[in-house]
């Protein structure tokens, strides 16, 4: 790393290392709050991104099942996240992983990639659901479980490094490791420190920094840091549910997303960060606004369609379900509507009969899916 591109500005030290490939410079960041403050020009963007939450927050409150939310926009994050670092996995092969998970074959077997997004949104649940504050604990259990069973598994899942690591071909080296655990004790403390001086949400953005910077584990930092960020904004912001995520917005963005951390540790620019990261999060609000608005307006119709055809409350079950899971298989049903296999292959031919499933040609089980559920939901995520 060169040592020459830090300014004064700088929020922390460069100290001299020596890494397995000889000696080299290591930044240690200062703990938070930075010696910043936030710019009066930034006021009116905060306040327009504390509407859309508030908005969304109303949105996803109101509705009859938050699931038909939840889970679209939870895939879309595991797979936006998962995408930023190289590993792709399109809607629909995570949606049919989940249905029917596989052990990988190679090294080069499609189902790695399907096993690191499906492991995404898994810690993503564990995450927001868990009892634990955000501490090293939790950060460690997040790692654990995104790297269960994947690539990475002999990269010390759930533990912290003991080694140096470099970041983009060695431009940023973060700390040397043994100061992982004091940064980041420094950092779990400033998260449960109630502070006056900046907005809770842009706290978020101050602490994703900081994690990426310190950069704990060996490998998964981008993620563990992008989860943990999603379960700050929901506990800052006092969501009711995880309505928000970045990822979408960095992967977009993604030269700017890392020009942006690398030129708070070089120069202190935590303003240009910041304001990524406010745009981010009103882009991202508008998109699952207008998300959840379609989703809602679609589910009233289709409940509308069979209602008016004399459909049973077991189909209306069914139509639940696809918003929240839009592949649905005939062997499945028996078992969650007490009904026999020929009575479920007739409720779901009544729903292609309705418009609202199609059949995949040439599945075995019988696999059908609802298309527009399904646009709608995943729309803009190429690969499908
Ligand atoms: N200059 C920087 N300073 C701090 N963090 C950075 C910087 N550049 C990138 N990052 C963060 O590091 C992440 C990538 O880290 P790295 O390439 O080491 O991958 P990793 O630790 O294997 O994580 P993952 O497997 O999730 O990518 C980026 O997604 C970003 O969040």
């Amino acid at each position: 790393m060169d040592a020459k591109q830090f300014s004064k500005k700088s929020p922390g030290r460069v100290v001299r290392v020596t890494t397995t490939w000889g000696g080299d410079h290591a930044f240690i960041p200062d703990p938070l709050p930075p010696n910043w403050e936030f710019p009066a020009a930034l006021w009116p963007l905060l306040s327009d991104v504390k509407q859309q939450i508030g908005i969304l927050e109303g949105l996803g409150r109101n509705l009859p099942n938050p699931g038909i939310l939840l889970r679209p926009i939870s895939d879309r994050e595991a797979i936006r996240s998962s995408r930023l670092e190289g590993t792709f996995a399109s809607p629909k092969e995570l949606v049919l992983f989940e249905l029917q998970p596989r052990e990988s074959k190679s090294e080069d077997d499609p189902a790695n990639h399907q096993r690191e997004v499906f492991n995404y949104r898994k810690a993503l649940d564990h995450g927001t659901n868990s009892e634990l504050p955000i501490s090293l604990r939790l950060m460690r259990e997040l790692h654990q479980i995104l790297l269960t069973g994947v690539r990475g598994r002999d990269r010390a899942p759930g533990e912290f490094r003991r080694i140096q690591v470099g970041i983009g071909g060695g431009r940023f080296i973060p700390p040397p490791a043994e100061q992982v655990t004091p940064c980041l004790g420094l950092l779990e403390s400033y998260i449960h420190t109630e502070s006056t001086s900046f907005d809770p949400l842009v706290e978020c953005f101050l602490a994703h920094y900081q994690f990426e910077t310190i950069h704990p584990f060996i490998d998964g930092n981008g993620r563990v840091g992008r989860l943990l960020l999603a379960i700050m904004m929901q506990q800052n912001c006092k969501l009711s549910m995880p309505w928000l995520y970045l990822s979408e917005f960095f992967e977009q963005h993604r030269d700017e997303y890392m020009s942006c951390l690398f030129n708070i540790s070089v120069k202190g620019s935590w303003t240009e960060w910041i304001e990524y990261c406010l745009r981010g999060t009103l882009w991202q609000t508008q998109e699952t606004i207008r998300r959840c608005e379609n989703l809602r307006a679609i589910r009233e119709e289709y409940l509308k369609r069979i209602t008016s055809g004399g459909g049973s409350a077991r189909l209306v079950q069914i139509v639940e379900d696809i918003f929240i899971s839009p592949f649905i298989r005939v062997v499945d049903l028996p078992e969650r509507l007490g009904v026999s296999y020929p009575t479920a292959g007739t409720d779901l031919q009544r729903l292609v009969d309705a418009g609202i499933l199609e059949e995949l040609p040439n599945e075995r089980p019988k696999l059908y899916y609802a298309p527009e559920v399904f646009r709608i939901s995943y729309d803009t995520l190429d690969g499908d």
